[in-house]
């Protein structure tokens, strides 16, 4: 079996991304354990994993939503991180027209007592246009399709302007043609210097389009270039690895210095 990769890829600067040995989880019911990497800014990131590996428990606390239950987690302040949930949350019922939904995006720039102005319109249909949205400015949340909400979600994204972007499975509920457009945006982030990390099941789509992957299995499998990443044994490793999960396990209490190192550390508490 080929080592594992688990140094980070080139680094120039500080990272964008760092964890020290975080575990996660509800409840006190670790879900990821003692991962330890660091992700360098300008980074365009895979997650990937079999079902249950915490990718979405990893990318909801890299977000801030999340509060480690140990180890340690840097980066931007939480409303410089753009964070697009899985299956948004998002209620559609909501009597809000698109342009307004979109809008939200800016709340950085305007704040709450700040006034909307001409120049945040324009950056809205700007936004709205390059998702190819322009003629449903007003359209209720409640009339868009699938794809269309996600286009809107995307639009949010961009007025964001936020330097760390994370997405849980963005591509999951929409067509080819969508896909191909949000995909387009994501590598323009990449262009403009942004740290993307995104949730990902589509494996072939990791290859093409992600320089860099994380493969999670509640503990780091491998973490590096994707052609490295994504190999065979390392993929049966994450399934080996995964299959043993007990949700209902004690809180992992393996000593920080000895679940640094991967596949080192004890207790995995949450085996069975
Ligand atoms: N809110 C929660 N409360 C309790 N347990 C949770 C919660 N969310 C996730 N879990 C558990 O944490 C573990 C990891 O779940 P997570 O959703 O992070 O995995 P995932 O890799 O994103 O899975 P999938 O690919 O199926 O979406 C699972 O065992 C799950 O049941």
């Amino acid at each position: 079996m080929p080592p594992l990769s688990l140094a980070s890829p080139a680094e120039p600067s500080a990272p964008a991304l760092e964890l020290r040995d975080l575990t996660l989880g509800y409840d006190r019911h670790p879900a990821v354990h003692h991962v330890s990497l660091r992700i360098a800014p300008g980074s365009l990131v895979a997650l990937v994993g079999p079902n249950g590996a915490g990718k979405s428990t990893l990318i909801k606390a890299l977000a801030g939503q999340l509060k480690p239950l140990s180890g340690e987690l840097r980066g931007p302040a939480r409303q410089r991180i753009a964070w697009l949930p899985q299956h948004s949350e998002l209620d559609r019922s909501f009597p809000v027209a698109l342009r307004d939904m979109v809008a939200m995006g800016l709340w950085h720039r305007v704040g709450a007592l700040g006034r909307f102005t001409a120049e945040h319109r324009r950056l809205c249909d700007a936004a709205l246009a390059s998702v190819g949205l322009t003629g449903f400015e007003q359209r209720g949340l409640d009339t868009l399709s699938g794809g269309q909400l996600q286009r809107a979600l995307f639009a949010r994204l961009i007025l964001q302007d936020a330097p760390v972007v994370l997405l849980d499975e963005p591509f999951a509920a929409v067509d080819n043609r969508t896909t191909d457009d949000l995909l387009a945006l994501l590598h323009q982030w990449h262009r403009q210097g942004k740290t993307v990390v995104v949730v990902l099941h589509d494996l072939a789509q990791v290859r093409a389009h992600f320089p860099l992957t994380l493969l999670l299995a509640r503990e780091l499998v491998a973490w590096g270039p994707t052609a490295q990443v994504l190999t065979e044994p390392h993929w049966a490793r994450a399934q080996r690895m995964q299959e043993p999960f007990d949700d209902d396990a004690p809180l992992c209490e393996a000593p920080p210095a000895e679940a640094a190192r991967p596949h080192a550390h004890p207790a995995q508490g949450a085996r069975a």
